[in-house]
């Protein structure tokens, strides 16, 4: 069987090679992922291209998890020694914590250019993360205003460009990046439920029966005979048959996307679909 999610890397590796000159120029990476996913959405090669930088780690969308999640996620990472930042790009929240960080990173990088002589000068940081995890909304945000295209669609930013955030600060604002070689289809799979890759990557007929499984699995099987009006009984495939059936007169795409909507746009509820893997580190 094919795999369920499938991209090509030939584009991308162009556009890593543009990141990559572009990083040389980086002093602060804002590493963006998708709070309901924080481990599918952390991109294998952000750790490797940060190194020598002062890393932010942003869990971004924390309206859309619970705050005994967020709260949970909190802990493992402080665990595993990772400061993390939680955001709400679309509202606000969470922004000045994570400026302030930033400005923090910019204070000590100056400190220690002026140490070796050097002038001192603005911060360069850049914010990098899967397409649609809403770094434009995140860059806005910091900016307070609206200079960068955000929409509810994978791989808006194309170019790479300079924003002055502050005289002290300026951010490169780069496109979703997604990894050449990315093996763990499962984390795949939550990427595409969570719109955090390109819908080209997959069919939704696909995974919209993973999702109805997970959401079984995580003990939220309410959350779709609530909306839905449908018990879950037996796989995820049938579900969506049996939805297609009884809303979207036997329509299996559009009861997929509707349900990948539905999950996507809070209609379900806020829902993690990941929890802190407590039993393999501590
Ligand atoms: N609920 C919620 N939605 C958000 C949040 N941040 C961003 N969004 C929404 O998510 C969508 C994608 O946001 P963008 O800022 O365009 O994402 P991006 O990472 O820049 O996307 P690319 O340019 O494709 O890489 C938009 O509809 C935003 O309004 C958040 O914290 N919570």
């Amino acid at each position: 069987m094919s795999p369920i999610i499938q991209w090509y890397p030939g584009h991308i590796a162009k556009a890593e090679r543009a990141l990559k000159e572009q990083l040389k120029q980086v002093d602060v990476i804002f590493e963006v992922r998708d709070a309901r996913i924080p481990l599918a959405s952390c991109h294998p090669q952000i750790r490797q291209w940060a190194s020598g930088k002062h890393r932010l780690l942003v869990l971004n969308g924390m309206d859309r998890i619970s705050d005994r999640d967020r709260q949970q996620w909190l802990t493992w990472f402080e665990t595993q020694g990772e400061t993390v930042f939680f955001t709400n790009a679309q509202r606000g929240e969470g922004i000045r914590r994570l400026q302030q960080a930033a400005v923090r990173a910019g204070a000590a990088m100056n400190q220690r250019r002026q140490q070796r002589g050097m002038q001192m000068r603005a911060v360069r940081a850049v914010v990098l993360g899967f397409p649609n995890v809403g770094k434009s909304a995140l860059i806005n945000r910091l900016l307070q205003q609206r200079v960068v295209e955000s929409a509810a669609r994978p791989g808006v930013t194309r170019q790479l460009r300079w924003v002055r955030l502050s005289p002290t600060l300026e951010l490169l604002d780069a496109p979703g990046v997604l990894p050449m070689n990315f093996k763990n289809q499962e984390a795949a799979v939550k990427l595409a439920i969570c719109d955090d890759i390109g819908q080209a990557a997959y069919d939704p007929c696909r995974v919209a029966p993973i999702l109805v499984e997970l959401l079984h699995q995580l003990g939220h099987a309410d959350r779709l005979s609530d909306r839905y009006g449908l018990a879950v009984t037996d796989t995820g495939e049938t579900y969506l048959h049996d939805l297609a059936t009884n809303r979207y007169h036997g329509d299996l795409e559009r009861a997929a996307r509707q349900l990948l909507q539905d999950y996507r746009r809070g209609y379900l509820g806020a829902i993690a679909l990941e929890h802190p893997p407590w039993q393999d580190n501590i």
